[in-house]
């Protein structure tokens, strides 16, 4: 294990993305103060360690520091929390509540798309979080089904999380070292933040638009061979309607998916939008619900003054199109070279001084790796503008790590550090979950459990069927009430109404045997068909006779 700060220690691998590694750790002793979540020894927690190329960027440490009240701050049901923020030598780390569940675009891919019903419901709890963190000023800008991971509520359904508030942010920095020109993932990418113009929380409520054409339809709606490609049809091309979209819902993706931010709704009326839609399409909507549904363009009012993207305008900080020359033709800032394009990889930092295939560009020397961080510029030996004086960046680091200056140091045998292995399963004692969820929301299915999904991709062959998560124990049943009213027949599976129609068979053939001539027809001998005839005959007979009778 690998001592993290004092405090925590790390145990296992779950996953690594373009901007870190996270790891399942375990808390050592309670945090300091300046931890949003002291923690309590022995608990559980999700540490993001950012990947060294950003550690060193002292552009990334100066924000990471800045940011770290808003960070931490940042609280609501559909967020996962960040408990702290570490730094420690040259590692930064984010510590994070631990989500039990797979993320959405594992689980989109291993079940398949969502109704319609289910992704507005889904869609409307992320656009709750955004509407809470576009609020505090905070703009995600990396939206995916990969970056929601799916808690468990209490009733058993799925309640979606939004992670990886801020990690664009952070990574995007505005430093002379770094000239990213976006950092996001292609597939989401608005059209003004891959033209690198001024971007607002809008981007992220085009991030909803696509996601939920995602998760209703199974595919991301502009695919490409390139990430190139990909991102001229986010400028281009308009989404066509698939079949098995509802009008309404589909008038929902179509004001997020505008091109003009200015023409997408605020992320609360885009939560409400999505709730009508939800009421409306479903087999049990009333005629007013699905009326609303149909109005619900007059609910998706842009917002007024929307949270700006901080130095994306190319004014302040000097980088996004101020680094990329203006308002520069989006061919020119995006990597041509760029082949292979795979719509669910990992965020991706676009370069916009690296020339496609020279040096420090897209497969270029120096420029990006096979895996999707792409464009890492070298680190220069001391910080930018440093000169004689000393720049504040490293005043403030010099704080932080003297604020961890009681960190355990301790050198590991490669045999026994985590980062050098592979790293082995521990049993992870029991713990309170981390996470206190709010009411229960109707529909979607339920998500499975992350050890779960874990441990069956360890077993071979994989299994082919989704199983769903062990169901929450239940309540005893109370035992069963007598009906209130014996005589009431449940229907012919019940013994009871058996017994009772057998009963009123044999009072009926008993009354038919004693009232009609039937005893004496059997009597004569007469066969079934001649009998009935003879009775259809009297009984006309009669009728005729009661006629006569009255003329
Ligand atoms: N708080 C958390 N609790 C449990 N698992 C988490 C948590 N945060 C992230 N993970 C898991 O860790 C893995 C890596 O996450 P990470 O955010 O680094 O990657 P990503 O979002 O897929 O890629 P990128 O950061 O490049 O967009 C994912 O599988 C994710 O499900």
């Amino acid at each position: 294990m690998r001592p993290v700060g004092s405090k925590y220690l790390l145990e296992e691998v779950l996953g690594r993305g373009a901007t870190g590694t996270v790891w399942r750790a375990r808390q050592r002793e309670t945090a300091g103060a300046e931890a949003a979540v002291p923690g309590q020894p022995g608990e559980t927690v999700a540490i993001k360690v950012l990947k060294e190329e950003l550690a060193h960027d002292p552009d990334v440490v100066m924000r990471f520091l800045r940011e770290r009240s808003v960070l931490l701050r940042l609280t609501h049901p559909n967020i996962v929390r960040t408990r702290d923020l570490v730094v420690e030598g040259d590692l930064l780390a984010l510590v994070m509540d631990l989500i039990d569940g797979p993320d959405l675009h594992r689980y989109l891919r291993e079940n398949g798309p969502f109704s319609p019903v289910g992704t507005a419901l889904l869609m409307a709890q992320i656009a709750d979080a955004l509407a809470a963190s576009h609020h505090d000023g905070v703009v995600h800008r990396d939206l995916k089904p990969a970056n929601v991971l799916l808690a468990t509520g209490p009733g058993g359904e799925m309640h979606p999380m939004l992670t990886d508030f801020g990690i664009a942010r952070l990574a995007d920095s505005p430093g002379q070292t770094r000239t990213h020109e976006f950092v996001g993932t292609p597939a989401y990418v608005a059209p003004e933040s891959a033209e690198g113009r001024p971007q607002t929380s809008a981007v992220d409520i085009y991030g909803c638009g696509i996601m939920l054409y995602e998760l209703v339809t199974g595919r991301p709606p502009f695919a490409g061979e390139t990430a190139l490609e990909v991102l001229h049809k986010h400028l281009s091309e308009e989404p066509r309607r698939p079949t098995t979209v509802p009008e309404p819902l589909w008038t929902v993706i179509e004001h997020c998916l505008r091109k003009n931010p200015d023409q997408r709704p605020s992320a609360v009326n885009l939560a409400h939008g999505l709730r009508t839609v939800a009421a409306g399409v479903g087999v049990h909507a009333s005629p007013a619900q699905a009326e609303a549904a149909l109005g619900v363009a007059a609910l998706l009012i842009p917002d007024p003054a929307p949270a700006a993207v901080p130095g994306s305008g190319g004014g302040g900080g000097g980088h996004g199109v101020g680094a990329a020359g203006g308002d520069a033709d989006p061919t020119q800032v995006l990597p041509t070279g760029a082949s292979a394009y795979d719509p669910n990889a990992a965020t991706a930092f676009l370069p916009a001084g690296g020339v496609p295939g020279g040096p420090g560009g897209p497969g270029g020397p120096g420029g990006p790796g096979e895996d999707a961080t792409r464009a890492m510029p070298p680190v220069p030996p001391g910080p930018p503008g440093a000169g004689d004086g000393e720049h504040p960046w490293q005043t403030q680091l010099r704080a932080a790590r003297d604020r961890n200056e009681h960190t355990q140091v301790q050198y590991l045998d490669p045999e026994d550090d985590p980062l050098r292995r592979r790293p082995q399963r521990r049993p992870a004692p029991p713990q309170e979950p981390a996470y206190a969820p709010p009411p229960p929301q109707p529909e979607p299915p339920r998500p499975q459990p992350r050890r779960q999904q874990q441990q069956r991709r360890r077993q071979e062959p994989p299994p082919q069927r989704y199983e769903p998560p062990p169901t929450p124990r239940r309540e005893p049943r109370p035992p069963r009430q007598r009906s209130a009213n014996p005589m009431r027949i449940p229907g012919l599976g019940c013994l009871k109404g058996c017994l009772f129609s057998i009963l009123i068979l044999v009072v009926a053939a008993w009354l038919i045997w004693e009232l009609t001539p039937l005893q004496s027809w059997v009597a004569e001998g007469k066969s079934l068909w001649q009998a009935t005839v003879d009775g259809f005959n009297q009984v006309t007979d009669w009728f005729s006779e009661l006629g006569r009778t009255f003329e």
